[in-house]
């Protein structure tokens, strides 16, 4: 592995992306920056985890679903597994990696994550986030849940927030020890802007090119949005947003 691409450890969180997660996986590990590609199973029923590993990514499977936020505690507990190991290998302490999350159904588009780490690398952020253009297919969505996220985390954190549901983001690893414990489920990224930002460090949002698969106006797409919607009210008040009290 070289210096460069030492810096920098995908983590990518699935559930039933058999379909779309190969071209993931290729786009991301071709990035000159990512030295390793770890994709987390999270209790997929279809063949998330052996195309994922054919696709040549490291892979960790929950044997139940278990959430998004878990998935990505799963998959950074395992790089700094295989960074200790390599350490030991190498007689050397180890490095710490900026984490990339990436969605999983991003397919080739994730070859335009790179935008994220240079900040990241560079030191003048702890935390990049990308924003999405106008998606090609369009979704069902309201903005109730993103209107509730960007709320409260202004609310606690004066920090306006382009697209704050975003989850494709580069951690630096003082930054995800501040998040750490993650807050769970769909509460994950909101609660990562909100306690960044309150630990005293840097948060960017960068443009990339990404496409992903957007959730549409039927009963399951709606089902979706509940769940987001409570995971982040969830987080938001264990932050200490108070709604309620709000004259
Ligand atoms: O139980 C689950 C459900 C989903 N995923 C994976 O999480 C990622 C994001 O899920 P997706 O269904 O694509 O989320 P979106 O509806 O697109 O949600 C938006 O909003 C979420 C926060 O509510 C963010 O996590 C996403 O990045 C953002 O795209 C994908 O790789 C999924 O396979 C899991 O790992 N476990
Ligand atoms: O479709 C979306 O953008 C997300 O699921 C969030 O839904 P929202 O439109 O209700 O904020």
């Amino acid at each position: 592995m070289g210096a460069l691409a030492a810096q920098v450890s995908a983590v990518i969180p699935c559930k039933d992306e058999a379909d779309r997660i190969a071209a993931t996986v290729r786009a991301v590990a071709a990035l000159p920056q990512v030295g390793r590609v770890v994709v987390v199973d999270d209790g997929s029923t279809d063949d998330t985890s052996r195309v994922a590993r054919e696709a040549g990514a490291d892979v960790v499977r929950h044997d139940r679903n278990r959430g998004k936020a878990a998935a990505l505690e799963t998959g950074a507990a395992r790089v700094r597994e295989l960074e200790r190991a390599d350490g030991q290998a190498d007689a050397v302490a180890p490095v710490r990696s900026a984490l990339l999350f990436v969605d999983g159904d991003l397919q080739e588009t994730a070859a335009n994550l790179g935008v994220l780490t240079q900040a990241v690398l560079d030191g003048s952020a702890d935390m990049t986030i990308a924003t999405l253009p106008a998606q090609i297919t369009a979704g069902g969505g309201r903005g109730l849940v993103v209107n509730l996220a960007r709320g409260g985390i202004q609310h606690l954190t004066g920090f306006t927030a382009v697209q704050p549901l975003s989850g494709m983001r580069c951690v630096g690893p003082r930054a995800f020890d501040a998040a750490t414990p993650l807050a769970r489920g769909w509460g994950v990224e909101t609660a990562l802007t909100v306690d960044v930002l309150r630990a005293g460090l840097t948060v960017l949002e960068v443009p990339c090119e990404l496409q992903h698969r957007v959730s549409g106006s039927d009963w399951r797409g709606q089902l979706h949005r509940a769940g987001q919607y409570r995971d982040v009210w969830l987080a938001l008040v264990a932050r200490g947003w108070r709604p309620w009290h709000r004259g």
